[in-house]
């Protein structure tokens, strides 16, 4: 919706044109639920009438002298209504939870299909977020309110055939006034709408300001700085701005419907008098009486009911709206977007003048960037802040597409390659590896989820890193929870995280490595023999290696030094030393700092 947007009998009808999807989805959660929920609402909306003209038989009976056969009718409808509603607050109860999971699932599996660039790209954050804070329960509320439209049209047009036979013009006194109304709630929501629109933007900083006081990774600061009372002041100003338009919307909504219901009442007075004018002139029976008296009540209420939840509806379409728009992003298959053939086994790996800029931004993070490795070779990539090495690492690995230039795995662009094939002979530590909260054995296993129950594989890939010692020393070894989400979880430094991450890279067996800075946790020792054991285990393997500790880049066979997106310097440690450029201005400022601290 943009600002200019209005909403109008256009966008009402609009409403439903996510039914098909909606449907879809819904059937899918339990197609036997589902008749059975829509089942329970039409009979429902049949129930009132038929109450009506059996509680008519009885009052007819009662006067008649023959109230028990009229009573037996009346009881029989009593039980039948009450077993609906018994059985309606069952299905709904579950059917609702399984369209949650449904639709939860949905969102899930789109996020995993989702590309790096549409994950960091902020406008499909906005939507992942509103859907999932809105996905459990509004695609069901709005299939309910779509049921009590039915719902309420049967019950609407029994009352109408009931009623036409006696005034049919009354009837239409009565629609006409809850027409008015419909229309002037329509109005204040159009407003409404634009509002809670609107607000997505200050929503989301309000989310952010409970993330930062609530996440316990940024408490420390937050307390140590003394900044709750200041966070949550602008919590509180933007909540209680939200209130102060919300009031005035509200006020607005009560002086409208002060108005449109005295004239709903007046309608409805103005027909029940006639109605008992004319039983007083015996012109019809008590019994007719109730069910005219009843019938007008129906008409209006089944009437006010179809248009709210009409406008209930197109409350939950500006929602659902984004759960479709956000399930309709282009997916990215690997599959359809690569290649097909197979890569068995990496022998050479090579950037021929790659250029990148990252979507929807025009400047190039790397500029003909170019250089080859072979098995048993690693190089280092070493360079300034922002000279592009992570970006690097990300294209190595496959995650963006969209590059000038050629990359190429055996001579064979990767374009002609199956991606999801090549990503399985990468082993990768990024910068910011995730720490699993869960065992031990999946921290390392997930590196290569076909031997996860693999206890033999995860032992030999701690020894292989040098982390067996401390998982043996864990109380549950392999079985040891770890983090601070699970109850009991052992609680890991940062190094030993980082040890970690590197097993998982490491079990993959991969023929590729890239490894983003895999020491910049590690107290020197840990470094040390860290290094000797990444430097065995890359010995018939490629290795790529990202280093901000320069000392730790002379074991690679060649040194790549980035600086604004290019490679500016190639060569050996001691030949880029004799070079005299920026790396080894960049070795001699980290050595005498290390000295001068010393
Ligand atoms: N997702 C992104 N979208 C747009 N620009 C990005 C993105 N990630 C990084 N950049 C930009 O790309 C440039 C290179 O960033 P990159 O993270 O590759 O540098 P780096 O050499 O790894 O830096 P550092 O040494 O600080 O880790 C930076 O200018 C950065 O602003």
């Amino acid at each position: 919706m943009n600002e200019n947007e209005q909403i109008g009998i256009k966008e009402v009808l609009q409403s439903f044109r996510h039914w098909r999807n909606l449907f879809a989805l819904i059937w899918r959660a339990n197609p036997s639920y589902l008749m059975r929920v829509v089942l329970i609402y039409l009979l429902l909306g049949v129930t009132p009438i038929v109450t009506l003209v059996a509680t008519k038989k009885l009052i007819d009976g009662v006067i008649a002298g023959q109230a028990l056969a009229a009573m037996g009718w009346y009881v029989g409808i009593l039980v039948f209504k009450q077993a609906l509603t018994i059985a309606q607050s069952y299905y709904e109860g579950l059917f609702q939870q399984l369209v949650a999971n449904a639709v939860q699932e949905k969102i899930i599996e789109k996020t995993t299909q989702l590309s790096l660039a549409d994950i960091e790209n902020t406008d499909v954050q906005e939507q992942l977020k509103r859907v999932q804070q809105e996905a459990m329960y509004r695609p069901y509320q709005m299939f309910t309110q779509m049921l009590n439209v039915i719902n309420n049209v049967v019950t609407f047009v029994g009352a109408v055939v009931l009623l036409i036979s006696w005034k049919w013009w009354a009837v239409l006194v009565v629609a006409l006034t809850t027409g008015i109304s419909f229309y002037t709630s329509l109005r204040i929501n159009q407003e409404q709408f634009k509002i809670v629109y609107e607000r997505a933007a200050k929503q989301r900083e309000a989310w952010y300001y409970t993330h930062l006081l609530t996440f316990d990774k940024t408490f420390k600061e937050i307390r140590l700085f003394q900044l709750g009372e200041f966070f949550l002041t602008k919590f509180k100003a933007i909540y209680r701005d939200f209130y102060i338009v919300d009031q005035k919307i509200a006020k607005k909504r009560l002086n409208w419907s002060a108005a449109s219901e005295t004239l709903n009442l007046v309608a409805l007075i103005s027909v029940i008098y006639l109605a008992v004018r004319e039983a007083m002139r015996n012109v019809f029976g008590v019994g007719n009486l109730y069910s005219y008296v009843q019938g007008i009540s129906l008409t209006q209420t089944s009437a006010q009911s179809v248009f709210s939840n009409i406008l209930a509806i197109c409350q939950h379409n500006l929602y659902i709206e984004q759960l479709f728009v956000f399930l309709a992003l282009p997916t990215v298959e690997p599959k359809l977007l690569s290649g097909v053939q197979d890569v068995e086994r990496i022998e050479t790996f090579e950037f021929r003048d790659v250029s990148f800029c990252y979507p929807g931004t025009e400047r190039e993070v790397l500029h003909n960037v170019s250089f080859s490795l072979q098995r048993g070779q690693c190089i280092a990539i070493v360079g300034r802040n922002g000279s592009g090495k992570t970006t690097l690492a990300k294209l190595i690995t496959q995650l963006y597409a969209g590059y000038d230039g050629e990359i190429l795995v055996n001579g064979e662009s990767v374009r002609t390659l199956d991606v999801e094939q090549l990503q399985k002979r990468i082993g990768v530590v990024f910068q910011d590896y995730v720490h699993y909260e869960m065992t031990l054995r999946h921290n390392i296993g997930l590196g290569n989820t076909e031997t996860i129950e693999d206890d033999e594989k995860i032992w030999e890939a701690s020894e292989k890193t040098g982390i067996g010692s401390f998982v043996r020393n864990l109380p549950h070894q392999l079985d040891t929870e770890l983090g601070r989400w699970v109850v009991k979880g052992e609680q890991l430094s940062g190094g030993q995280w980082q040890r970690i991450a590197i097993a998982r890279a490491f079990i993959r067996n991969a023929d590729l490595y890239v490894l983003d800075e895999p020491n910049s946790a590690l107290d020197p020792i840990a470094e040390f023999e860290m290094f000797e054991r990444i430097r065995d285990l890359l010995r018939d393997r490629l290795g790529i290696y990202i280093a901000h500790r320069l000392a730790s880049a002379r074991f690679a066979d060649r040194i790549l030094v980035m600086d604004g997106g290019q490679v500016i310097e190639q060569g050996t440690h001691d030949e880029l030393m004799a070079l005299d450029g920026q790396y080894a201005e960049m070795y001699n400022v980290q050595t005498n700092l290390y000295e001068v601290k010393a």
